[in-house]
């Protein structure tokens, strides 16, 4: 058979007026070289970079239709936008992958749903079992199989190994059964798959950045596979989750992350790349880990560490441009918030845990109101916990809340407070305070409890951003209840050891009138005969589908009004029949057309802002936000 995804590249050359007039970017070659005329006749072919140990790029002749949907996607995110940087290599290369070995390439590897032609037409024969089987019944056998483990660890191994084998089949599979398996390769499992990291790897799934490489970041990227890369998201593993520093062993969150972003957001696999910057960890029991996968040394800091940051953000935009969406995500908070301003600036950079965290949360509040009355300017916040996602909430609270009344931001931050490991914070403490804490310095006698804050405060909305779990304790719920009809209370730290109460104490200790939401999954819990379905209000809502508006329009930069335009479409997302079961969020089965409608509001704010480079704007946003969508039905490879 003919290789790889740039022989649906190179069928979409063909097809397309764009590659036609030779536009196409790092395409190159252009439809007059000899090759592409040969790849036309022969309606097949696979293109090789040939000089560095590129994948193969195998793909066989689809059908007009799905060649059309894959340009579309190409161009969503773009053909013309593929990096132009020269590769010092030889000429394109073709090449077929065929037989065992397109039976270990996992973007192409359909196992026994390969068709008997298709069998036949790429050296098959023999080299699988008799039955020829659809994706549907593969789909039905493997969640068999993971049904049938007990410990979420080996249903997360064997989805990793499902991934590494078939990919189309691994994203049906989440697709299909989101809510089953979102827990299993994201939040919660995902912490303790970062946790045993070192013991479970088996294949490199993203890139590696280490203070080894410093000087030579850029020819590290250059060692990823792929070049039309449309979305990173690269950690440093200082605070992973609420679990802390994991050091090099926090990839596993840049690879859930993504593989989110295709499996909800629609984003093709090929265009996300996974990144772990290792600096070194300060976590005593990785650093005597025989089995530990990182650099064996403390974290770096001050000049070494940021001098390493900018080698790489600027690799980065010379390799794949300026459009490339960069997720900093589970940085320690003192590096987070100075990485966010200093690369806003010249980057296309997005904080999931200070922005997606606040999107997430904001729409929750505002479906809330639907529940509980009263405008967001008429209910009082208090946070426990005020690092990224506290303070992060906060802002865009009160930036919405500006919006809304036309109030200075300044006024509007009044209604929100903040407790921190020293107590609320106050105008006293304002001198000694991290400059991202300032603006919640407001005039209130010192208080060091929470209990004592909400007692003194008598918020309406109580959130959890401590990363300290069982810190919503029965008083602390007893007395929100004491004083609110519905107290809104959201326990955001993750994984779920972590988080500040369960769905079940919640309930219980507000005699079941809590407006609940977590950051981890709770089942359902019954109280006094009525089952409440506890919202998951993570950002998982909120990246997939703003990364998509930002890809579709090609954004340059994030505006926080895109922020606050992702909210409100997903607080219109959540339904009556969702607000009588007891959640403020709608099913996440629902996810890929909620992504394509916070897509389409990302992009049309992003071009209203002047931030688009996607023209002319297409008239229908959330029509051609889902024709940008991969789909991982099986191609055929005729
Ligand atoms: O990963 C998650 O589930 C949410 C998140 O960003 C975090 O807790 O850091
Ligand atoms: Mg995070």
């Amino acid at each position: 058979m003919l290789s790889a995804r740039a022989a649906a590249t190179a069928a979409a050359a063909a097809a397309s007026p764009l590659w036609k007039r030779g536009e196409g970017g790092s395409s190159g070659s252009g439809s007059g070289c000899t090759s592409c005329r040969e790849v036309r006749r022969r309606a097949a072919a696979v293109r090789v970079r040939a000089a560095a140990p590129r994948r193969v790029e195998a793909v066989a002749m689809e059908s007009a239709a799905e060649t059309e949907k894959e340009e579309v996607a190409a161009a969503g995110g773009g053909v013309e936008d593929m990096a132009t940087e020269e590769v010092p290599v030889t000429p394109w290369a073709f090449s077929v992958a065929s037989g065992y070995t397109l039976l270990r390439d996992p973007h192409h590897n359909k196992g026994l749903a390969f068709s008997e032609k298709e069998r036949d037409a790429h050296y098959l024969r023999g080299l699988l079992p008799p039955a020829v089987v659809s994706q549907d019944l593969q789909v039905k056998k493997i969640m068999h199989n993971l049904r049938q483990y007990s410990v979420p660890l080996q249903r997360y191994m064997a989805m990793m190994d499902l991934q590494e084998r078939n990919e189309r089949l691994f994203y049906k599979l989440l697709i299909d059964n989101v809510e089953e398996l979102l827990p299993v390769v994201y939040t919660p499992t995902v912490g303790e798959a970062c946790q045993k990291y070192g013991s479970i790897f088996r294949q490199p799934q993203g890139l590696y950045v280490s203070l080894k490489d410093k000087g030579k970041v850029l020819d590290v990227l250059r060692n990823w596979p792929e070049r039309n890369i449309q979305v990173i998201v690269v950690t440093d593993g200082e605070r992973i989750l609420g679990l802390g520093d994991l050091g090099c062993q926090g990839m596993g969150i840049p690879v859930g992350k993504l593989s989110l972003y295709t499996a909800l957001g629609g984003v093709r696999p090929s265009a996300c790349l996974p990144i772990t910057i290792d600096v070194g960890t300060n976590n005593e029991q990785l650093l005597n880990d025989e089995f530990y996968i990182g650099l064996r040394q403390r974290r770096a800091t001050g000049k070494e560490y940021h001098e390493l940051m900018e080698e790489f953000m600027s690799a980065v935009k010379q390799i794949y441009g300026e459009k490339v969406l960069i997720q900093f995500e589970d940085f320690a908070n003192h590096n987070a918030f100075d990485l966010l301003a200093k690369y806003s600036k010249s980057h296309l950079v997005f904080n999931d845990d200070i922005q997606g965290t606040a999107s997430v949360v904001l729409a929750g509040l505002l479906s809330s109101l639907k529940v509980v009355g009263g405008t967001l300017a008429e209910h009082t916040y208090l946070f426990l916990g005020a690092g990224e996602a506290g303070t992060g909430i906060a802002e865009l609270i009160a930036l919405e809340i500006s919006k809304q009344t036309k109030a200075p931001i300044e006024e509007c931050r009044k209604k929100v407070w903040l407790l921190d490991s020293k107590g609320l914070i106050v105008n006293s403490r304002k001198e000694s305070l991290q400059a991202f804490k300032k603006p919640w310095a407001h005039e209130h006698e010192p208080v060091t409890t929470l209990l004592d804050a909400v007692q003194s405060i008598k918020p309406t909305v109580l959130i959890g951003t401590s990363g300290v779990g069982k810190t919503f304790t029965k008083e602390v719920i007893e007395a929100m209840a004491s004083f609110n009809e519905r107290p809104v209370i959201f326990s955001l730290s993750n994984p779920t050891s972590h988080s500040e109460c369960t769905a079940e104490e919640a309930y219980n200790w507000s005699q079941g009138r809590a407006v609940f939401a977590s950051g981890s999954p709770f089942d359902p819990v019954e109280y006094n005969g009525k089952i409440h379905v506890p919202g998951q209000s993570n950002n998982a809502y909120i990246f997939p589908g703003f990364g998509l508006g930002v890809v579709i329009s090609g954004a340059v930069r994030v505006h926080e009004d895109m922020l606050l335009a992702a909210s409100e479409t997903l607080a219109d997302q959540a339904t009556q029949e969702n607000f009588e079961k007891g959640s403020i969020f709608p099913p996440f089965t629902n996810i890929r057309k909620i992504s394509a409608r916070i897509a389409a509001s990302v992009a049309a704010k992003a071009y209203e802002l002047g931030l688009a480079t996607r023209l002319p704007q297409p008239r229908d946003l959330e029509k051609y936000a889902e024709s940008c969508m991969y789909t991982p039905v099986y191609r055929s490879y005729r």
